[in-house]
């Protein structure tokens, strides 16, 4: 019987080893990523820097690898702040984003010194004028605009189109405010404008286009104040397979793309090309998780369907239920056997809503056997909730065979620790 390996690993021996469900990531994977990413962006392309989105995967080791191969990393919250903290991330090379930062987030991340603060709106602008005067720093700082573009994507993962919470809108004149306090204070450094149209994008066009309208607004507010941009960050959002029909584009189908367009837009208004920055996030992680579970329940409703119960479900992977997002899986120790029945694998949850995938041809499949749900290393730990008191389950990273703990399973203790 051959066993379904990931990253060179039996998962059947990691299901066994650690219990299911279990996060499994490849770090040769991600490095695969991330050398794609240096060669054909950061190396071909002068005047460009990269910061992985850590809201995708984060944990302790992940911010460590991200360190150790030199890349930026955005964070979105003081927790992710505190949690890149905790192994040095160097502070120059920290993106702050978030549309509701609170005082005491922002103050966290000017007294570490992060390199630059996303500002979302007007409000968040105010506050930082403030923390900024009280602790006499400076503070490096992008307006996040929404282009008013749409995006090929679930409606809950689209975020350039004007009616949006997140960002600045670029046509009705707020921006140009922005820009006027932000030139007016001592304390802020305005170096340049941020955009980010969504998640799991596989076409170039809608990035074109509102990388054409942030480069108007980059030489409408030359004009109106002699401000010149130092940088332009274009968000990330590429697109990962999921499913056989979806393919991962190259990063330069994207970036080469995006190259071409900055500099001629620049040019067709007689500005010099900012530095560039992408935050790719999914596109670095998605494909090198997946996720092994035990199949339990097996229940066959005779002429409708066959459910097949998994020990997880929407507590570490709630994105079917949130953006009907599909999945592939494997039966990991049938991996060598045709698939001759279709079942819906359900998760444990006290929810309809919790089906993991609706249909997925299997081999004869029976209680105990290890199901592998793959591309699962973004959005699923970094998502996974306690909901009906779950605990979360452990992470193991494999790197060139050999496999290591990275985050231990939640216990029943873990959930209520802080409970009185
Ligand atoms: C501002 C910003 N940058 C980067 C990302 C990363 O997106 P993705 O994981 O799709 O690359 C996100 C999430 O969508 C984001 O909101
Ligand atoms: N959580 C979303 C991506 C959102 C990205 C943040 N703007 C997903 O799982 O697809």
């Amino acid at each position: 019987m051959t066993n379904f390996k990931f990253a060179g690993v039996d998962t059947v021996y990691l299901a066994n080893k650690y219990k299911t469900p279990l996060y499994v990531m490849s770090e040769n994977m991600i490095l695969d990523r991330i050398n794609e990413i240096k060669t054909n962006f950061l190396e071909k392309y002068e005047n460009t820097e990269v910061f992985y989105a850590s809201k995708a995967f984060l944990t302790k080791e992940m911010a460590r690898i991200i360190k150790s191969e030199k890349l930026g990393i955005d964070v979105v919250s003081g927790g992710e702040l505190y949690t890149v903290m905790q192994v040095d991330f160097p502070p120059e090379k920290i993106i702050f984003h978030g549309n509701n930062k609170t005082e005491e987030e922002l103050e966290k991340a000017i007294k570490y010194g992060v390199g630059r603060i996303i500002v979302d709106n007007l409000y968040e602008l105010s506050l930082l004028n403030n923390i900024t005067q009280r602790y006499n720093k400076k503070i490096n700082v992008l307006f996040r605009v929404t282009p008013g573009v749409d995006s090929n994507t679930h409606k809950y993962i689209q975020t350039g189109q004007i009616d949006s919470k997140f960002g600045i809108p670029l046509s009705q004149g707020i921006i140009f405010e922005a820009i006027e306090n932000a030139l007016k204070s001592t304390y802020i450094g305005l170096l340049g404008f941020h955009f980010h149209i969504g998640s799991q994008i596989f076409d170039k066009e809608n990035y074109i286009k509102a990388i054409k309208n942030v480069v108007n607004l980059m030489a409408e507010a030359k004009n109106r104040f002699g401000f010149i941009t130092k940088e332009l960050n274009i968000g990330g959002g590429y697109g990962i397979k999921y499913i056989d029909k979806e393919e991962r584009k190259p990063i330069s189908y994207y970036t080469d793309a995006f190259m071409e367009e900055i500099e001629e837009s620049c040019n067709d208004y007689g500005l010099e090309r900012p530095k560039v920055i992408i935050e790719p996030g999914r596109w670095i992680v998605g494909e090198a998780g997946i996720t092994l579970y035990t199949i339990g329940a097996i229940k066959e409703i005779p002429g409708v369907r066959i459910y097949a119960s998994v020990d997880g479900g929407m507590t570490d992977n709630p994105r079917p239920s949130l953006y009907q997002a599909e999945y592939k899986g494997i039966i990991a120790n049938k991996a060598d056997k045709e698939p001759s029945e279709t079942v819906t694998i359900a998760g444990k949850c006290c929810e309809s809503g919790d089906i993991l995938i609706w249909n997925l041809k299997v081999p004869p499949i029976e209680s105990g056997d290890i199901l592998a749900v793959l591309s699962t290393g973004a959005y699923n730990y970094s998502m996974a909730s306690n909901y009906n008191k779950i605990p979360k389950p452990a992470v193991v990273m494999i790197k060139d065979g050999v496999d290591r703990l990275i985050v231990k399973r939640e216990s029943y203790e873990d959930m209520i620790k802080n409970e009185l």
